[in-house]
């Protein structure tokens, strides 16, 4: 049987990664900082999904276990020394609190011969995701050693896409998601053979995390933070609202525009109008209640120079492309309050301390005058 680490035992490494991971005939060993996850792992060594629609399939899941990785990170290096694939869905800003573990691993391959290629993908909702591990990762390891990760690791970008809300049940293990679910790896940095089933191998990968990042996370975050600046508590109860419905489509509609001028000889309007109405479905499961929170989370990363509102907007604006419904957005994520999100209140600490120029400036790393007095102005818009 094939072995595989996963990082991150969270909603979508249970809820997606396990499930194809599994599908694929292989062990895997999670590993994460929640040791009621990882015990009941190791208690029962398998779980189960739950499949949100009408019928209600549950999936069976096992050949698994649990490293506690604050506890036990020899464990984890033993395991990434004898592995076939090591994945992350732990969330960017995590990624490089687990690098050195990952480098110790490498090392350890090394150390033990072990030449049989290997790839580390990060699963993240973020463009380049496996990249900023992999430099993350390299820092922890000497010249020699980075040659010789180089030579027998691979650093696949990834792009994963399956709704699985923030959930508690009586079974720590169990996890609901929804029917879609699209995982693409970028198939020209892989050194591993391994081409896992239900896996979409991509020569070109930035098309298709674009596609991702900027229609299925902007238009959630669309309808998250207008829910939020609404006083609505979760992702459906949001879109009963017409003018939040309308919002989304006015994102959809400036990133078909971009997407359609980056890479049209990828997608044709027709096609992105079908994918954009399968995200409002999606979106619109009636079986799934997504809370606000979970979507809006992280808003300082939201607001980042490559994510999902920043990156579109500078793109728009150097194409002559509208980005009103974008910049309108902006100002209400900078007016979100979650006393339990730790970035979302130190967004707010920066507001009331900092002048709003520089606020603006370092969140959203923007250079552009233009740009840059556009937020100010959408800010002061929707400031409470
Ligand atoms: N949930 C979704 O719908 C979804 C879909 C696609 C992509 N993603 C992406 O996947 C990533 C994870 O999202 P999620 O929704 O599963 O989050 P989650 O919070 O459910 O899972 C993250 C897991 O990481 C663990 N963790 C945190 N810090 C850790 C550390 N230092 N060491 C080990 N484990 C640690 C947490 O305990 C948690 O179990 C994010 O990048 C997210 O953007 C999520
Ligand atoms: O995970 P985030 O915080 O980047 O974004 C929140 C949601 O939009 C996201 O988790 C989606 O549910 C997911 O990306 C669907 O594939």
């Amino acid at each position: 049987m094939k072995k595989a680490v996963h990082f991150g035992a969270g909603n979508i490494g249970r809820g997606f990664i396990g499930e194809i991971l599994h599908q694929n005939d292989f062990e895997i060993t999670f590993v994460d900082v929640n040791a009621t996850v990882i015990d009941a792992l190791n208690v029962r060594h398998s779980y189960e999904i739950g499949i949100a629609d009408q019928n209600h399939e549950k999936i069976a899941i096992d050949n698994v276990r649990g490293i506690n990785n604050r506890e036990n990170p020899e464990e984890v290096v033993a395991a990434i020394a004898e592995a076939d694939m090591v994945t992350t869905a732990i969330g960017p800003n995590i990624l490089p609190f687990i690098a050195e573990l990952i480098a110790s691993g490498i090392k350890a391959r090394k150390v033990a011969g072990n030449t049989s290629a290997l790839d580390i993908a990060a699963c993240e909702n973020m463009i380049g995701g496996t990249e900023f591990l992999k430099e993350k990762i390299v820092a922890f390891l000497s010249s020699e050693e980075e040659n010789w990760a180089n030579d027998y690791i691979g650093f696949p970008n990834a792009a994963v896409d399956r709704i699985v809300p923030g959930q508690h049940h009586e079974d720590p293990l169990y996890v609901e998601v929804e029917p879609f679910h699209e995982w693409v790896i970028d198939e020209s940095q892989t050194k591993s053979e391994l081409r896992l089933e239900g896996v979409h191998y991509a020569t070109d990968l930035e098309p298709f995390i674009e596609r991702k990042l900027f229609s299925v996370n902007s238009g959630h975050a669309t309808v998250a933070y207008n829910s939020a600046y609404n006083g609505y508590k979760t992702i459906l109860e949001g879109l009963q609202h017409e003018e939040i419905v309308a919002a989304l489509k006015a994102i959809q509609k400036e990133t078909r525009a971009l997407l359609l001028a980056k890479w049209g000889e990828y997608f044709t309007e027709e096609s992105l109008v079908e994918y954009h109405d399968i995200i409002i479905s999606r979106f619109a499961n009636p079986e799934i209640i997504d809370e606000v929170t979970r979507v809006g989370r992280t808003p300082i990363r939201k607001l980042g120079y490559d994510e999902r509102f920043i990156r579109p907007i500078r793109e728009l604006n150097e194409r002559g492309l509208d980005y009103f419904a974008h910049m309108d957005i902006v100002g209400k994520i900078f007016a979100y309050v979650d006393i339990e999100d730790p970035q979302a209140v130190e967004l707010q600490e920066k507001l009331a301390s900092m002048p709003l120029e520089a606020v603006v400036k370092e969140v959203t790393g923007l250079k552009d005058d233009k740009l840059i007095a556009e937020v100010i102005s959408s800010v002061k818009k929707y400031a409470k």
